[in-house]
């Protein structure tokens, strides 16, 4: 494969300790060793090793920056190819103008995820190790960052290629089938097929039944607290950001740019909305009616219900619950420490079998409980504990629900009496949907944009 020299800051931009300029590529350590001026060149260096001196600008010959570059030799690097980091002191300028003179040395800018971009181009990686390495950068809480890093090590991709090479033991068996009809195998190919679909099926499923709780743990679940003006609800919000420390990121989203604030409570990150789109929808039903209660609470996967204790509940209370109706509610009754006037028999009778959580914000009371629920709703059984490989990512979730119809259409036809190799086009498309998931036979457009999402110089 054609792949020139590629450089990019792989820090942060920003005034920070040290700012690092990465470069890859089959020229990358020769044309470091025309910038650089230490004890020997680098090229002479042993490959994993960061080696002192400077760089000076080759046009006059000034000293630009004291300096450590640590030298990479190809095959065993993050890209497959040669690559050099040059450790400069970490202001703008600095960086900025070392990357300058890489580049005027002849190596290219590198784009946004290239050089990881690179590792997955080289085979050091398959796709979704390196939708994972975006994963770990964005994860938000710790949970997230295993599920993520579990990615990057394949563990997903070494499941989905157990079924796939399942798939095409039942194809080959298949084949056989329609070459040698002589032999007359076809009860036997019909007994493969059933026993090794409907074991890819299973499987199938098993991966999914993690999605729900994955998606959520790399996307955060939005949340949205309504009740009636007054109940407590900005006082909740400040209560559970004060306890879980929120995470301000802002991650740019395909059609806007939304600031979002991330709240993780005992392992389950909440998507709340920016203070401005919290505080809008604040006292939402008298302010703005029902209809909008209805988008907001549809908009949310999870409705943080407050009612006020020292009151009887009224008609828009009662109004909020039929509003959230199939959503997931947990219903919060608010100022404890003040005497009890709201019907508690009808809260629970109005929550049903979903949770309720007594509390006083003023005295800090409760909250411990409702995180509690709130852990409780989202990790109930135990497939926390287990190996985090979850699937998380939307793509790898409509891939896997369109692989598991296209076996369930296998074995459809296959109860129905459908020739053989009809079935078998179906197992085929199935493998190749699951191909997919870890990048085999995608399309170009489809990688530069998954690419495009990473930060530069990664
Ligand atoms: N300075 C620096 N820090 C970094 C990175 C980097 O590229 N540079 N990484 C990147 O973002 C991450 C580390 N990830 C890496 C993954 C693979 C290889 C690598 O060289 N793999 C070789 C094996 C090398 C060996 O075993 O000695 C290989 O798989 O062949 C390097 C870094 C985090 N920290
Ligand atoms: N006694 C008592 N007062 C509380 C409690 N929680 C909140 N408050 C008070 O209730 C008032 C309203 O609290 P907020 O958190 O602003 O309520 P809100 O629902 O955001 O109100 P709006 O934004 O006006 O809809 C404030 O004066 C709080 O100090 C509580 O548990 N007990
Ligand atoms: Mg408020």
């Amino acid at each position: 494969m054609e792949m020139d020299t590629i450089s990019a800051i792989s820090t942060p931009m920003g005034e920070g300790a040290i700012g690092i300029v990465r470069i890859s590529g089959d020229d990358a350590i020769q044309l470091a060793d025309n910038l650089f001026k230490g004890k020997r060149p680098l090229a002479e260096a042993e490959t994993h090793t960061i080696n002192y001196g400077h760089i000076k600008d080759p046009d006059t010959g000034d000293i630009v920056e004291e300096v450590m570059v640590s030298v990479l030799k190809a095959p065993r690097t993050y890209t497959k190819e040669n690559m050099v980091e040059i450790n400069c002191h970490g202001g703008l300028t600095s960086v900025n103008r070392v990357l300058q003179l890489v580049l005027n040395e002849g190596a290219r800018l590198a784009e946004p995820g290239e050089f990881t971009k690179r590792a997955f181009l080289n085979g050091r990686i398959d796709l979704s190790q390196a939708e994972g390495v975006i994963d770990l950068i964005r994860a938000k809480t710790d949970r997230a960052m295993n599920v993520a890093m579990n990615q990057v090590e394949g563990k997903l991709s070494q499941r989905i290629q157990k079924l796939r090479q399942a798939l095409l033991e039942t194809v080959a068996h298949v084949e056989v089938n329609i070459d040698y009809p002589e032999y007359d195998a076809e009860e036997m190919t019909l007994e493969i097929l059933q026993e090794k679909g409907s074991f890819v099926k299973k499987e199938i499923d098993r991966l999914l039944q993690t999605a729900q709780q994955g998606k959520i743990l790399r996307e955060g679940l939005s949340t949205v607290i309504i009740g009636r003006p007054n109940v407590g609800k900005s006082s909740l919000l400040n209560s559970l950001v004060q306890e879980n420390k929120a995470i301000v990121t802002d991650i740019p989203g395909t059609t806007r740019d939304v600031i979002e604030e991330y709240v993780n409570v005992r392992g389950v990150p909440l998507r709340l909305l920016d203070t401005a789109g919290i505080r809008e929808t604040e006292d939402v039903v008298e302010r703005l009616g029902v209809e909008r209660s209805r988008k907001v609470i549809n908009s949310a996967e999870l409705v943080l219900l407050v009612l006020n204790n020292n009151e009887p509940l009224t008609e828009a209370d009662e109004e909020l619950f039929k509003l959230s109706e199939g959503h997931d509610v947990i219903t919060i009754v608010n100022k404890t420490d003040l005497e009890e006037k709201i019907n508690l028999n009808r809260v629970r009778k109005l929550a049903g079998n979903r949770p309720v959580v007594a509390t006083s914000l003023l005295k800090d009371e409760g909250v411990d409980e409702l995180e509690e629920a709130i852990r409780e709703l989202f990790f109930e059984g135990d497939l926390e504990t287990g190996d985090m490989s979850y699937v998380s990512n939307s793509r790898h979730i409509a891939l896997l629900n369109q692989a598991k119809k296209t076996i369930d259409d296998a074995l459809g036809a296959m109860e129905a009496g459908m020739p053989v190799d009809m079935v078998q086009i179906d197992i085929t498309k199935a493998w190749e949907l699951l191909g997919e998931v870890i990048g085999d036979s995608v399309s170009e457009s489809l990688i530069d944009q998954l690419f495009s999402q990473f930060c530069l110089g990664k």
